[in-house]
């Protein structure tokens, strides 16, 4: 305990990117799966592809303790492993999930938003637009095994899956909490979450900035199934399982025909949802309230 004091970051970086107390239950499930007999993980530093080629399916892993904050790296590494898999017709379908313990996504890494040059946000948001429209148009199934906390950012991460199962824990907590930092959701975030929950609860969530607990995520469909925390993945798989069961040509023009209409509405306009985002975090009151929430938090931990 007074090691894990004493080297405080790293040691809850540790406990999390291993989830040590785990590691044999999940080397049990990997074997379950198919994986570790000669298929091989693949990825970087920040995510993990746990392939199975057999089934199709590869499960993609957030790995960028302490809280797998979208950086610039993890919106890079993250793009670079779906464009792969997509190009890669062994894949039919992601199941994206976390690495750590306890936490998804927290969501933007609030240290690229503070302090930076206009130069930087511009290259962070064209990163994060560049993520968004490769996962929400994927020709690949996508399921979102959330077995963590998935506040702003990492819930639209989840949004722009095909489905969604989420870790019956208080503490997975999902939803738009921009308006509690005092920040706004881009349209297009907005566009997800009314196309998920419809337009009322994405007005009220997204105004209130409302973290859903697990019940009340299922009950206003933020998700779309809540299970034990231990089950999460398998579901996924499950889930996963019964979308691959619909030939893939009809699905894929099927989703295009249901998310294209969104994803066109940034794509021909990407520049200057660029150019509004840089003007709007480099404003002096947006700084002072994402680096107060962002001293909270440290203060928190
Ligand atoms: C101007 C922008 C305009 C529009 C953009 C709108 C679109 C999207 C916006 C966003 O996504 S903003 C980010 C919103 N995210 C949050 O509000 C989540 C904040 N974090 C938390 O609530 C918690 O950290 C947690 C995810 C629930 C995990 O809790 P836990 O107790 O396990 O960890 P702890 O709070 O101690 O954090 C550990 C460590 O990580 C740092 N941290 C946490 N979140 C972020 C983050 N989003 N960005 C950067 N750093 C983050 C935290 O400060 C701690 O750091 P420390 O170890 O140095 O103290």
């Amino acid at each position: 305990m007074a090691l894990m004091a004493g080297l405080r970051v790293p040691a809850r970086a540790l406990l999390r990117s291993g989830c040590w107390l785990r590691g044999a239950a999940l080397a049990g499930a990997e074997a379950a799966a198919g994986l570790g007999a000669g298929v091989r993980r693949f990825g970087s530093q920040r995510v993990l592809v746990e392939p199975d080629p057999a089934a199709g399916v590869a499960v993609v892993k957030l790995k960028s303790p302490p809280v797998n904050s979208l950086s610039l790296e993890l919106l890079t590494e993250l793009v670079i492993s779906l464009e792969k898999l997509d190009n890669d017709k062994t894949f039919r379908g992601i199941v994206l999930t976390s690495d750590l313990c306890g936490v998804f996504s927290a969501g933007l890494d609030l240290t690229e938003l503070c302090g930076r040059s206009p130069a930087h946000y511009a290259e962070y948001w064209r990163a994060l637009q560049e993520l968004w429209l490769r996962l929400y148009l994927s020709g690949l199934v996508s399921v979102a095994a959330v077995n963590g906390a998935s506040p702003a950012g990492g819930c639209l991460l989840c949004l722009s899956c095909d489905y969604r199962v989420l870790a019956d824990s208080p503490s997975c907590v999902i939803g738009p909490n921009e308006t509690r930092l005092g920040i706004v959701a881009p349209f297009w975030f907005k566009d997800c979450m009314v196309n998920t929950v419809g337009h009322r609860a994405a007005e009220q969530a997204l105004q209130l900035g409302t973290l859903f607990p697990p019940a009340e995520a299922l009950r206003v469909g933020l998700v779309d199934q809540v299970v034990p925390e231990d089950q999460v993945q398998s579901t996924a798989l499950a889930a996963m399982a019964r979308w691959l069961a619909i030939p893939d040509h009809a699905r894929q023009l099927t989703k295009s025909m249901m998310r294209k209409p969104t994803a066109d509405r940034l794509a021909k306009h990407r520049e200057a949802d660029v150019q509004s985002f840089v003007s709007f975090v480099s404003r002096d009151s947006i700084q002072k309230a994402l680096q107060t929430y962002l001293e909270k938090l440290k203060q928190k931990g």
